[in-house]
């Protein structure tokens, strides 16, 4: 049986402030330091050691990463970054605060923003997308940059990465942990589990939560389950749902 590891960043500053985030690359706050470590070490305490590791080119998902393996004592991993493994941009809807968007669009939405399988959210003014720019794309000819992503966009430029690099080297028997994003996570749930375009709306990623896939020798998935207190992980899942909701 093949075992792979995925976990969502860590709180970030902007899930602390509520603001869509996307490709904006935001740091994590002492408490999302504090989940990655815990995730180490509930993975320690469950027997895990990887040969490898893989997360997006954003530092809140690297820094997550670092502090796995530091709480696991295995700094020592080879780690491959990839832009695949990016949050899913938000287009023109980076940086805005979520319930205030609420408030002014209607929670609904927003959930469409956030939730739909193919409704992108606004596109960013070109002037305004610097990840175009940026020298951590520049393998990534410049008009694939995307101006915004809905759910099925990020499904069809992490699931390559999935075909090409994760799956065979689970199947060849390598332990590999892979530190993402609520969105790019979806992606790849939504792919192994066999999730409909309407029912993926109801999946949240808590941040900092080991997420464990069993698969069989054709690397068909047989079951998965997160690690840790079950009740906690409920709080957290419906936190994550209620962020798009205007308050009051
Ligand atoms: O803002 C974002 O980039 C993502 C993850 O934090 O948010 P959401 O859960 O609203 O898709």
């Amino acid at each position: 049986m093949h075992k792979l590891v995925l976990i969502r960043h860590g709180q970030s500053q902007w899930n602390l402030e509520n603001r869509f985030t996307g490709w904006a690359d935001v740091d994590l706050t002492e408490q999302g330091i504090a989940e990655a470590r815990e995730a180490g070490r509930l993975l320690t305490e469950a027997g895990f050691r990887f040969d490898l590791a893989h997360t997006s080119v954003l530092k809140r998902a690297v820094r997550t990463l670092w502090h796995v393996q530091d709480a696991m004592d295995q700094m020592w991993l080879p780690v491959h970054t990839d832009w695949r493994l990016n949050e899913r941009h938000y287009g023109a809807l980076t940086g805005l605060n979520k319930a205030e968007t609420a408030a002014r669009y209607g929670d609904e939405q927003v959930h469409i923003w956030r939730r739909s399988y193919d409704t992108p959210p606004p596109a960013m003014e070109p002037q305004d997308n610097t990840f175009a720019a940026d020298p951590r794309y520049a393998d990534l000819d410049p008009s694939l940059v995307p101006l915004t992503e809905c759910l099925k966009d990020t499904v069809a430029r992490v699931l390559p990465y999935w075909h090409e690099t994760l799956a065979p080297t689970v199947k060849a028997g390598r332990s590999v942990v892979v530190a993402a994003h609520g969105n790019s996570m979806r992606a790849l749930v939504k792919y192994l589990d066999g999730i409909s375009d309407d029912d993926i709306a109801g999946v949240n990623i808590p941040n900092g939560v080991p997420l464990v896939y069993e698969f069989d020798a054709d690397m068909k998935p047989i079951t998965h389950y997160y690690l840790g207190d079950a009740e906690a992980l409920k709080a957290k899942m419906q936190a994550v749902a209620n962020q798009g909701k205007a308050k009051g």
